[in-house]
């Protein structure tokens, strides 16, 4: 068996204490059973003193979780400490984390303490915290501005005092990876009691190597990551746990260790934690930005078509996403061209493809990305097909307002027919996606929607993202506007006809 590094995930503690972040106890116990699901070994539910809602929260995650040890975080007092251990009275497994800043910095100037002072608080804190539980965490706050041999001195001491998890937090996202092999190698060299504890890391990402700096401590010695989900956290962010855990699963060659995390989960965890805390996911982030798995360029796209390993280094499966995606665009070439064509349902060759490949660059050129529908009109323009058995968006039009049922009339054009259906739904775009529906006559299940815009300015373009779920598959549709409700109605329909596509396709055989 190899080392196990224990993935302690703090979306619910430091992720929450990103601006804008904080969740409802109800969003808190649904991603707390999102991370059970995940695998993750300790979850930070939340910092009990701070207020009843924190609380509570913890209380309810402590009832429902089995499968993750459930923890508090509390100050270096006995009133924190206290909090945390009510809070967490009913957890099969709890632990308390208990903390106090011992750089100079925040010495003289937050806490306005001796070297002595912080290490008798510290030591008071975790003999404390002992009572309630035997699982007791200790965090020397901005570590890694700590003088070494001082952190040996705390660090040494808490061990003593009863801590079994000492962590070390790069509070200010300060440190880079050399600095932290050297503190984590100090500290299992000089630490005569060090192997009494797990030996943990906490990082932000000031500098953007909250990742690089938890690998090397792994690397080092650390035996456990405290990370957040999409890597939300105070200020840059916390180490995210998506890339480290991939990293940790693809290099162990490098690092030798596993961690106890169901990684199919990792994009629906993802995903669950921008529908809670409204934080999006920057495109090209790793692991689950939305184009981590999109290739537009004509040589990647050549690459990945004869085999994906050319350009791809995980399959999208491994991490719960169904997909990679070939983006048609001004950088793609004729092989990708062709492959989506083909998806399409055309055989195009010859003079007609170098005809359709010429037009579909110069609309190419024009746009950021080339969709189906558009596609299908540049074929039918260039060779005179007739379009396909498609739905086509018309019209769409939108009555809604605080006082209004949101109601949707939705005009598509098929087989150049206009059919014209109406609906009311929760919101406008449950209504056009209701309304839809109804013309297609099939209705799935929609899984995923994003908005995001394209261009800047009060004419900005959106883009639409949606993925629907149709007998266990998962189709995604995009569309752009510089209406939002048109673009989700051209995302929805760019989806829908995919299916269709299929569904017909199946009949035919
Ligand atoms: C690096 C981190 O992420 S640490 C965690 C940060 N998270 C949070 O702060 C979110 C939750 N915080 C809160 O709800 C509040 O700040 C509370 C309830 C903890 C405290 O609130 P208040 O009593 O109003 O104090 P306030 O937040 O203004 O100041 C913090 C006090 O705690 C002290 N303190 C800070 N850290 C510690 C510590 N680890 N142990 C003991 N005391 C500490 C500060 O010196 C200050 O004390 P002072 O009032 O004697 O000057
Ligand atoms: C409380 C500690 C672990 C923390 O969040 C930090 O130092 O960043
Ligand atoms: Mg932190």
């Amino acid at each position: 068996m190899k080392d196990k590094v224990y993935i302690f995930d703090t979306t619910l503690r430091d992720g929450e204490q990103s601006p804008g972040a904080s969740m409802g106890i109800n969003e808190k116990l649904k991603v707390a059973l999102q991370l059970e699901k995940l695998g993750v070994d300790i979850i930070e539910a939340g910092f009990a003193v701070s207020s009843p809602v924190q609380f509570d929260a913890i209380q309810l995650i402590a009832q429902e979780v089995k499968n993750a040890v459930i923890a508090s975080l509390a100050r270096a007092v006995e009133k924190d400490i206290d909090a945390a251990a009510q809070a967490l009275k009913y957890a099969q497994r709890k632990r308390i984390h208990t903390f106090i800043a011992t750089s100079p910095i925040h010495r003289e100037f937050k806490l306005k303490k001796t070297k002595e002072e912080i290490l008798k608080q510290a030591v008071y804190a975790i003999q404390y915290a002992k009572q309630y539980t035997d699982d007791v965490e200790f965090s020397a706050e901005d570590a890694t501005r700590t003088e070494l041999d001082y952190l040996v001195e705390v660090v040494t001491a808490a061990i003593d005092a009863g801590a079994k998890t000492i962590n070390i937090p790069d509070t200010v996202g300060y440190t880079v990876p050399s600095e932290f092999t050297k503190i984590i190698r100090t500290l299992k060299e000089k630490v005569p009691n060090i192997n009494q504890a797990v030996l943990s890391v906490h990082c932000h990402n000031d500098l953007g190597l909250a990742v690089a700096n938890s690998l090397a401590a792994i690397e080092a010695g650390a035996r456990q990551v405290e990370v957040s989900v999409n890597g939300i956290g105070e200020r840059a962010g916390n180490a995210a746990m998506e890339e480290i855990v991939m990293a940790l699963e693809l290099r162990k060659d490098i690092f030798g260790v596993e961690t106890g995390i169901v990684t199919q989960e990792i994009y629906k965890t993802s995903r669950l934690i921008v529908s809670v805390t409204g934080i999006q996911v920057q495109p090209n982030k790793a692991i689950v930005g939305k184009n981590a798995f999109s290739h537009e360029a004509g040589i990647h796209q050549d690459g990945v078509l004869k085999e994906r390993r050319t350009y791809e280094i995980m399959k999208p499966e491994q991490i719960g996403r169904t997909h990679s995606e070939i983006v048609l665009g001004r950088h793609s070439g004729k092989h990708g061209l062709q492959a989506r064509l083909k998806e399409l349902g055309y055989t195009i060759q010859g003079d007609d493809f170098e005809k359709v490949f010429q037009k579909f660059t110069e609309v190419a050129d024009k746009k950021k990305a080339v969709y189906d529908d558009e596609l299908i009109a540049i074929v039918s323009e260039c060779l005179s097909i007739d379009m396909p058995e498609m739905l086509f968006l018309e019209h769409v039009q939108i009555m809604s307002g605080s006082n209004a049922l949101p109601t949707a009339t939705v005009e598509l054009k098929k087989n150049n027919r206009i059919i014209r259906e109406a609906a009311i739904g929760n919101g406008p775009v449950d209504a056009i996606y209701k309304a839809i529906n109804r013309i297609a006559g099939i209705s799935p299940e929609l899984e995923d929607y994003g908005i995001s815009s394209i261009s800047i300015g009060q004419d900005a373009m959106g883009e639409a993202m949606v993925s629907l779920k149709y007998e266990g598959k998962v189709y995604s549709g995009h569309g752009s506007s510089t209406d939002v409700l048109v673009a989700s109605a051209k995302a929805y329909l760019n989806a829908m006809n995919k299916i269709l596509y299929l569904e017909r396709k199946k009949e035919e055989k």
